[in-house]
């Protein structure tokens, strides 16, 4: 069974400021309350808040949060990933309770990601209220996907593979090596690895809103607030999906897109030899991360 879909990014910034205009204003996220007054907390759906930024130095991603169905599958992965020799903490009662979920467990994955599993999400029946964005697409397919690096890219992707029931989708070619692209739901891909020098890190995580007027008024917001531009607009060769990237406050990425391929059912490996078949040209940060 393994893992479902990825629940949620946790994030840490040093300049919440920047984020709330980041967050709410150009990505059109809901923020609410939360259990840290502190950080900001952004609903995309009648889930427990999708992305969490806490202020702090690190400046990236302190979790990737992957759902799984039960606290019986939680046992039964945290043994595999024991197996490995990762080392696996158990999150405490008030963390559980922050998160909003009812149980969950965090480690690093073997290239130094920070990943924690969770089950049973305490659902807010609010209703989702996002005027700047028709609705994002979540449900089964969790709320989007993330690209991260590691050293042994290779390693990394059989870990996720072997341990945390993930499939392969394709691969990719690049000079620094191969990226891996995986899935868990029919979302194309919920998790990329790229091999990267240094601890693992994210590269960028992807929205997806449920139209292409959506991407199209994201592109207006981001000309407007100013919001650096990573990518153009284009359309990716492995999951279809029409979008475009900017840089965050902290020099990570964030995509957003419409329109990305379902895959209900296993389908064979494949190799990629463009990311896309237009657009998605390059710019890179107007600043160092700050
Ligand atoms: C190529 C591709 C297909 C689908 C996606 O959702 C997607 O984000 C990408 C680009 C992924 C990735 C990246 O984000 C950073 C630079 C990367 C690592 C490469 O050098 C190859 C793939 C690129
Ligand atoms: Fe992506």
């Amino acid at each position: 069974m393994g893992v479902r879909s990825l629940g949620y990014v946790r994030l840490e910034s040093s300049d919440i400021e920047k984020w709330k205009v980041f967050g709410a204003d150009f990505l059109g996220l809901m923020p609410v309350a939360g259990g840290d007054p502190e950080s900001l907390y952004y609903r995309m759906d009648d889930y427990p808040a999708r992305i969490v930024v806490s202020p702090g130095s690190q400046s990236g991603m302190t979790a990737l949060g992957f759902e799984v169905i039960d606290e019986r599958e939680l046992a039964r992965l945290v043994a595999g990933v024991e197996k490995t020799g990762i080392k696996v903490t158990a999150g405490t009662e008030d963390e559980a309770a922050e998160r909003r979920v009812t149980g969950f467990v965090k480690f690093n994955d073997p290239g130094g990601n920070p990943v924690e599993l969770f089950y049973g999400a305490i659902l807010d029946h609010v209703p989702v209220h996002t005027p700047l964005v028709s609705g994002f697409l979540t449900g089964d397919m969790g709320f989007g996907h993330a690209i991260v690096s590691a050293e042994d890219a290779r390693g990394t992707f059989d870990f996720y593979v072997n341990t945390l029931g993930f499939i392969e989708r394709n691969t990719m070619r690049s000079p620094g090596g191969t990226t891996w692209f995986m899935g868990c739901n029919p979302r194309h891909h919920t998790l990329g690895v790229t091999p990267a020098p240094g601890p693992g890190r994210l590269l960028h995580f992807m929205v997806e809103g449920n139209t292409l007027d959506d991407v199209g008024r994201a592109l207006d917001r981001a000309a407007k607030l100013e919001v650096p531009m990573m990518h153009s607009l284009g359309k990716h060769t492995n999951d279809h999906m029409v979008s475009f990237y900017v840089w965050s406050p902290e020099n990570y990425a964030v995509e957003f897109g419409w329109n990305g391929l379902k895959v209900p059912e296993p389908v064979p490996v494949y190799e990629i030899t463009d990311g896309a078949f237009w657009g998605h040209h390059f710019t890179p940060p107007p600043q160092p991360a700050g």
